[in-house]
């Protein structure tokens, strides 16, 4: 039995990049959640041109360095800017613009004044307080420059990167093409949802829960059913997916009972099976193939070892063939304390489910009240991370930290 880093590393380094013929443009509009695929850089600085923070008036500050309320400096007011508008005059000594928030700083000025500090006195303007040299002034390039790097490729697109991309006038983004994920429950006890119940039977729910998450992480679900625990079916079947996608996520079968038959057609059908049981509770039967086009993962069928296994070693997999950098591979851990106790048989890493709530400014893992019992989905619904316990650690007293990964 591999331990969980042992497992996590093997399946890593298996895990290629997405190949420059995977790349596509796509509308801004639609890139969101989108894995950038190519650097961007714009032609423009950021500001465009120097203009104003602030409503008030554009100075030159040499003229308002003595200026206070008791002496107030009085400067004639030659042009009113507001947004959008291209200046037409040169502040000269004793001169200002009334400016509005975004307007272009007229040449001459260097300084605005809020409006609050200053009183209209006909076509002039009283300034009331001494600005700082240069105060509310948005100097043109100060946050970007032309040609400087916006982007790196490699990152997923979220709200502000489309907001910089739209910025930069970028309106078609090249990204990696989605990844196309298989999924295949295998069992003859399986039905689908709008089938009647009978005895023995039970619904299918794994084939709803992986294709709900392959589609968060921006991957496409192929969906291929319920595969019934008969290997020449089941030899058809995995076939079949392998040259229908980029990764293979089957759920069941991968255990020791006499109809579990997932790992021997792996290696029937050529695969190189690297992974066949990890030191994991939820997920133990975990199994990791290589084909040469294809990835495979066989998760175990209970409900909650093929979302454990998936969230703790598919997820990071499908995140570096998917063309994210390294840093986003994750898992990501976090620590946080545990109001209540938890425990574990120590034998094998152990994912605990619960949620992180905020209780009194502070992080807590809040353990899912119910069955922890990787059957049991019922309990799962409405958590957002797991807890794990070390191999080897049986107990996190109460109010202990404990480390964490955040799930969905
Ligand atoms: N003698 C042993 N028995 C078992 C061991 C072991 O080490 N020795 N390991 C146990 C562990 S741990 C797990 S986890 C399960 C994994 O079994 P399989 O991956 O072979 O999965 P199945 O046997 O096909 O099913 C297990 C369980 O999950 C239910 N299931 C299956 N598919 C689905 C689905 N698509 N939707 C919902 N539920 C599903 C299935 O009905 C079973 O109850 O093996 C233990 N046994
Ligand atoms: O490891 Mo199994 O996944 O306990 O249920
Ligand atoms: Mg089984």
């Amino acid at each position: 039995m591999l331990s969980a880093q042992a497992a996590e590393a093997i399946i890593l380094e298996q895990v290629g990049p997405p190949h420059q013929q995977d790349i596509e443009l796509v509308k801004l509009s639609e890139a969101t959640g989108r894995i950038l695929a190519a650097p961007i850089t714009s032609e423009l600085d950021f500001p465009h041109w120097d203009n104003s923070a602030m409503d008030g008036y554009a100075v030159r500050y040499a003229d308002v360095a003595q200026s206070s309320a008791e002496n107030p400096v009085t400067l004639a007011v030659i042009e009113e800017i507001p947004a959008g508008y291209c200046p037409q005059k040169t502040i000269a000594p004793g001169q200002a613009a009334r400016i509005f928030t975004g307007a272009c700083l007229p040449a001459g000025a260097d300084t605005i004044v809020i409006q609050e500090d200053t009183q209209p006195d006909g076509d002039r303007i009283k300034i009331l307080t001494t600005p700082e040299l240069r105060a509310f002034v948005r100097h043109q390039g100060s946050y970007s420059r032309a040609g400087d790097p916006l982007l790196p490729a490699g990152i997923s697109l979220g709200v502000a990167e489309i907001a910089v991309l739209a910025a930069a006038k970028c309106v078609q983004v090249p990204v990696y093409a989605k990844l196309k994920v298989g999924l295949i429950s295998t069992g003859n006890e399986l039905i689908p949802p709008e089938h009647p119940i009978a005895p023995g039977k039970l619904v299918d729910s794994n084939q709803y829960a992986l294709a709900s998450w392959v589609m968060q992480m921006g991957a496409e679900p192929v969906i291929l059913g319920i595969i019934p625990d008969e290997p020449e079916a089941l030899k058809t079947a995995i076939a079949k997916a392998l040259l229908s996608a980029d990764i293979v996520l089957s759920t069941g079968g991968v255990s020791v009972g006499d109809y579990d038959y997932v790992g021997q057609i792996l290696a029937d059908l050529g695969g190189e099976i690297l992974v066949n049981s990890v030191a994991v509770k939820p997920g133990k039967p975990l199994t990791f193939a290589t084909f040469p086009h294809c990835l495979y993962f066989g998760l175990p069928g209970n409900p909650v070892s093929a979302l454990v296994t998936c969230w703790r070693f598919v997820q990071p997999a499908l995140r570096k063939r998917s063309g994210l950098t390294s840093e986003f591979w994750g898992p990501e851990w976090w620590r946080v304390r545990s109001p209540m106790e938890l425990r574990s048989g120590g034998k094998r890493e152990t994912y605990l489910w619960g949620n992180l709530r905020s209780v009194n400014g502070e992080t807590q893992f809040i353990l899912a009240p119910g069955s922890q019992n990787s059957g049991n989905l019922i309990n799962l619904a409405q958590t957002n991370a797991l807890a794990m316990l070390p191999v080897g650690q049986t107990c996190i007293e109460a109010g202990e930290f404990v480390q964490i990964l955040k799930v969905r």
